[in-house]
């Protein structure tokens, strides 16, 4: 198996205190990892290492093999989806330039490849055609959400990075998308990497959990040996409900 994305002897300091220390972890092409731990444990910090949008204080972070900091930042974050909780949609553009924004970066003669890629990915998000050109104010928080997905996902990245992208819709929409994405990953064999503070959310979505706290790695095991073999007492917390403080 290879290793898609390596992190290195990490460690990132805010305001002279350690949030992560020594941190070391090796993710496999096509893994779904779900990354859980209490507020402030460091998920959003790694999860934004990733793309370069945070920058280690010390230790390197490789994608492909490739150490980001040698990388130009800008193609990185193209060729990786970003999506996050609630919408971050481009206001003033409609489903269908949001969702093309990036294909249209790359395949700029190329208009009708584009379209096509847009149609394909609404509909494999759930989305109907009739909404391709309604504006993000004009739709529900969860159409909202697929646009996101979907915008992700046309870029055609190879690591799709996504930080609570359920948390700000209804139980409903929330299953919904998560049956979707599930999909999507067993289709695709993208390597998604999903902050989540919901322990059965990460228990239906990942092929690896990674519990962290305080910057930590508690466990990081497929979904099965978290359930069965807890490695420690935050992690039976954890199972239990008991000690993920929300937001
Ligand atoms: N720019 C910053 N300046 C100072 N401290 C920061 C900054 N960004 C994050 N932190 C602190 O670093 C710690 C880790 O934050 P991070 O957002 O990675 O945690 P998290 O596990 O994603 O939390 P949550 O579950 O609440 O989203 C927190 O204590 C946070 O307050």
């Amino acid at each position: 198996m290879t290793a898609i994305l390596q992190f290195k002897n990490i460690e990132k300091k805010y305001n002279d205190k350690a949030i992560i220390k020594d941190f070391n972890l090796e993710i496999e092409q096509g893994e779904f990892l779900c990354m859980i731990g209490s507020s402030g444990s460091g998920k959003t910090t790694l999860l934004k290492m990733i793309n370069g949008l945070i920058l280690p204080d010390h230790g390197s972070v490789l994608v492909n093999g490739k150490n980001i900091q040698e990388e130009d930042l800008i193609t990185l974050r193209r060729s990786i989806g970003y999506c996050i909780q609630g919408s971050v949609l481009f206001p003033h553009m409609n489903v269908e330039e949001n969702i093309s924004y990036v294909p249209n970066l790359w395949n700029k003669r190329d208009k009708q490849k584009t379209k096509a890629a847009v149609a394909k990915w609404m509909k494999i998000v759930g989305l109907s055609d009739e909404l391709r050109t309604r504006y993000p104010s004009e739709l529900s928080g969860g159409q909202q959400q697929r646009v996101g997905i979907a915008r992700a996902l046309a870029a055609s990245p190879n690591i799709l990075l996504m930080d609570e992208p359920f948390g700000a819709v209804d139980e409903i929409t929330r299953k919904q998308l998560q049956k979707e994405i599930k999909d999507i990953h067993q289709k695709t064999g993208i390597t998604i990497i999903f902050v989540t503070h919901d322990i059965n959310e990460a228990l239906t979505l990942g092929t690896k959990i990674l519990v962290l706290d305080q910057g930590q790695i508690q466990q990081f095991a497929p979904p099965k040996t978290i359930v069965e073999q807890p490695a420690n007492e935050y992690v039976e917390r954890l199972l239990n409900g008991k000690t993920i403080p929300i937001k």
